[in-house]
């Protein structure tokens, strides 16, 4: 039975590539004929030219691709309510017909009325008969949301596994188990069972993969769910937080891709998370349509490169830097080498300005509201009228007309007087953020401005770090990158070099048409690269339409304000797990956030099914979790592989090195996957010089580089050392023990107190709380 079926869904697939084999061809036609229409010339012929070879190059590169499983699915339904019919061929209806299903003396029986197949995009036959239908249209919504308590038409969901061309396997669900369907006049075979756990238990790489094929009920919900406002996430680890996420920014796209294409920004904790996960994207057909932006590299122009410890983390994230940072802004126009005299000549006399008049104006100016750098027309006319009153001219014309046309007069000579303007740009110069950043290394002036805001101590750590940065921008962490955003709010844009007059081909039709409609987002970046290259800076992007920001309990206020400021037109998508946080001041950042979100409504959502770790490696993270987050309940891990985790002991320093290569190289052996080895931060570099020139299936993290990731097989090194180097520590540890899909291994090293069985104090603790019962509060992971 099972290859007949086999055999079935080939003949489908067949027809299904037969299709797109004409749909190619006619792409390929659109494309020939679109390049004769260019060697008109005229504008309008030009725009559509490129409209054209923009819609059929979009349709030759997805149908091109030869996607592993194009055709994943196909659902069986019963007749449907209304009978009505959708754009994409399919019935509306979710709820069966009322006489859909006939009682019989033996059961309940009846027909199967409509099969359709779900895959990565819609094709219709040549008579708009659908053969697919795309995985995020409403007619596919069953194939994720049926269950068999709410079974809705569907008799029947199958999972089809394919590779290329070939059709390789199928899996099925019956959602109503009681009733006797028939297809064609035969009865609805049923093969096999688990497509999740095949998915599940599949090896991993160092890329994520999407889950097209297996999305359960709850997350469907939020992959589909109203883009208006705020989407709130939350769940614990392997709750499919990111996978859900990305899946809603390709679902979006396909609701209103006029809205959304190019405008969706995904922020993501680290870089390491970002080429994890940017693959997902283009897999569902969406290539180069999300910007995914790791919090480091938010800022065009700078790229995060260095680490901040936790103490001065703390300082740079805080809400007190939104009070700090403007003092900085607005004295960092203060150049040490700021001249301190102005002289001119007026009416045959010098006229002067000293220190005193110039710090008294400096004042004045200062209190103008507009941002730093754009106060220098201030600055300047207030300047003319210091000196315009310190040259006692106005005593010398009674008539106040009089008076006021021998001022313009003034202005004007002096304005335009070299000595003048040289004096400006000197006495206020145009600061760049990054300038105003690095004025923060004194700590003297740093001290003045920071009294009342920081603590002796902060400071001197703040002014510390910030000595590493170098004039161009290397050595910044992402907490700084945070500060910098901010800055450049505070100061303002420097007035734009001129743009050099369009002259390529398709510059020149951006200017035409505002063509940026018709091109793709990833063309778009290669220009922007192209333009960077000739030195021409292109505006930074502050008007995404949605804006999705995973592991969101991380972000520190300062973090919240500059994501904040990217989307105040968009609607959001926020996920997160608090028992994740590794920041410690969870009220602070929570304000933050509900500026960045702008009091829009939030609809929240909870994920409660942990897809990642098996039950045995979960059940020791959930210890942990009862110590760093009491009262907080886990998400229920779906599946067990009989297999506990290994503790294993170093009892010296010196035995560390040696016990994690044995260790690593163990479970090398014992998984075909990855293998992620999480160290304290701290230990770093130490720990990649122990393991250098391991397999490529092996990575050293540190760990908050451990977020989002995961690993087949995980050694977590040295636990007390994680959970020691920061007050979130316990939850530090957390997020490390839950990182694998197999096989998990706790090294002890000295400080860890291990018993006799090698598990850690850290570990051990947990099994206390434990016993306080899984429902000592209605917490799962994160707060109701
Ligand atoms: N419906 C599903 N079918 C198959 N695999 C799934 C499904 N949901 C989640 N997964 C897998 O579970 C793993 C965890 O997903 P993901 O990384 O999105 O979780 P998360 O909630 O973001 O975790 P964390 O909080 O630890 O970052 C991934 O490998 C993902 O592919």
């Amino acid at each position: 039975m099972r290859d007949r079926e086999i055999r079935d869904e080939q003949r489908h697939l067949d027809a299904v590539y037969g299709r797109l084999t004409e749909k190619i061809h006619e792409a390929e036609y659109l494309m020939a004929d679109a390049a004769r229409r260019g060697q008109v010339g005229t504008p309008g012929a030009l725009a559509e030219r490129d409209a054209q070879v923009f819609q059929a190059g979009l349709h030759l590169s997805r149908l091109n691709r030869e996607f592993e499983d194009f055709l994943f699915g196909r659902i069986d339904l019963l007749a449907g309510k209304d009978g009505e019919r959708g754009p994409d061929g399919a019935s509306t209806s979710v709820e069966p017909a009322d006489d859909a299903v006939r009682e019989e003396p033996d059961g309940q029986v009846a027909d199967i009325a409509e099969t359709l197949h779900i895959g990565r995009l819609g094709v219709l036959d040549a008579d708009y008969v659908p053969l697919v239908i795309d995985w995020r249209a409403p007619a596919a919504a069953p194939f994720y949301r049926a269950t068999p308590l709410r079974p809705g038409r569907v008799v029947r969901r199958r999972v089809i596994r394919s590779r290329g061309r070939r059709v390789l396997g199928v899996e099925d669900d019956l959602l109503r188990p009681g009733l006797r369907a028939s297809l064609a006049g035969r009865e609805l075979p049923v093969v096999g069972d688990g497509a999740l756990l095949a998915a599940l238990g599949r090896e991993r790489g160092h890329r994520m993969t999407d889950i097209v094929a297996s999305i359960q009920a709850e997350q469907d919900e939020v992959i589909r769910a109203p883009a208006g406002k705020v989407t709130e996430v939350s769940g614990g680890p392997g709750t499919g937080k990111t996978a859900v996420a990305l899946h809603r920014a390709a679902y979006l796209l396909y609701q209103d891709r006029r809205r959304y294409a190019g405008g969706i920004l995904v922020v993501s904790p680290t870089p390491l998370l970002v080429s994890y996960t940017e693959g997902v994207l283009p897999s569902l057909g969406e290539e180069g349509q999300v910007a995914i932006r790791a919090l480091g590299s938010l800022v065009d122009g700078f790229e995060a490169d260095a680490y901040d410890e936790q103490p001065v983390a703390a300082v740079k994230g805080s809400a007190a830097m939104a009070r700090l940072l403007p003092r900085v802004a607005r004295e960092a126009t203060e150049a040490d080498d700021a001249p301190d005299r102005l002289r001119v000549v007026a009416f045959g006399r010098r006229v002067e300005l000293d220190a005193d008049a110039l710090a008294r104006v400096r004042r004045q100016v200062l209190g103008g509201t507009a941002p730093v750098n754009l106060l220098r027309p201030r600055a300047r006319r207030l300047l003319l009228d210091a000196l315009w009153e310190r040259s006692g001219a106005a005593a010398r014309y009674p008539d106040p007309e009089l008076a006021a046309e021998a001022r313009d007069a003034f202005f004007e000579d002096i304005g335009d007087e070299d000595t003048f303007r040289e004096f400006l740009a000197a006495w206020w110069p145009e600061r760049t953020p990054l300038q105003a950043l690095l004025t923060m290394a004194d700590e003297r002036r740093l001290a003045r401005q920071a009294r009342r805001l920081l603590r002796p101590r902060e400071i001197r750590l703040l002014a510390r770090s910030l000595r590493r940065v170098t004039p161009d921008g290397r050595g910044l962490s992402a907490h700084d990158v945070a500060l910098l955003d901010e800055l450049r709010a505070l100061l303002g844009a420097p007035p734009k070099p001129a743009r050099p007059a369009p002259g390529g081909g398709l510059d020149e039709l951006d200017a035409l048409a505002g063509v940026a409609e018709l091109t793709t987002y990833a063309e778009r970046q290669e220009r922007r690269a192209e333009r960077g290259e000739r030195g021409e800076r292109d505006e930074e992007r502050f008007d995404y339409t949605h804006v999705i920001v995973d592991e969101a309990q991380d972000l520190t206020p300062m973090q919240w304000r500059m994501v904040g400021r990217r989307g105040r037109q968009a609607s959001w998508t926020v996920v997160g797990d608090p028992a994740q946080s590794s920041w410690t001041a969870p009220e602070e950042a929570a304000a933050e956030r509900r500026a960045a979100l702008g009091g829009r409504s939030v609809r929240r959502f909870e994920l409660t099914v942990n897809y990642r770790n098996p039950a045995e490696i979960a059940r020791v993270a959930d210890g942990v979790l009862a110590r760093a987050m009491p009262g907080a309940r886990p998400p229920r891990a779906v599946r067990s592989t009989g297999v506990l985790p290994r503790y294993a002991v170093a009892g010296t320093e010196e035995a560390l090195p040696d016990a994690v290569r044995a260790e690593a190289e163990r479970l090398l052996s014992e998984v075909s996957g990855t293998v992620g080895v999480v160290v304290a931060m701290g230990l770093r570099a130490t720990a990649r010089s122990w393991l250098a020139g391991a397999d490529d299936r092996l990575v050293v993290l540190g760990s908050l580089e451990a977020k989002g990731l995961e690993y087949d097989a995980t050694l977590v090194v040295a636990p007390a050392r994680i959970a020691d180097e920061s007050p979130a520590g316990a939850r530090v540890l957390y997020v490390a023990l839950t990182r694998s899909t197999q096989r998990l291994t706790v090294l002890s090293g000295p400080g860890d107190a291990p018993d006799e069985a090698g598990v850690p104090e850290a570990l051990r603790a947990g099994t206390d709380a434990d016993a306080a019962g899984p429902d000592a509060a209605a917490v799962s992971g994160t707060p109701r």
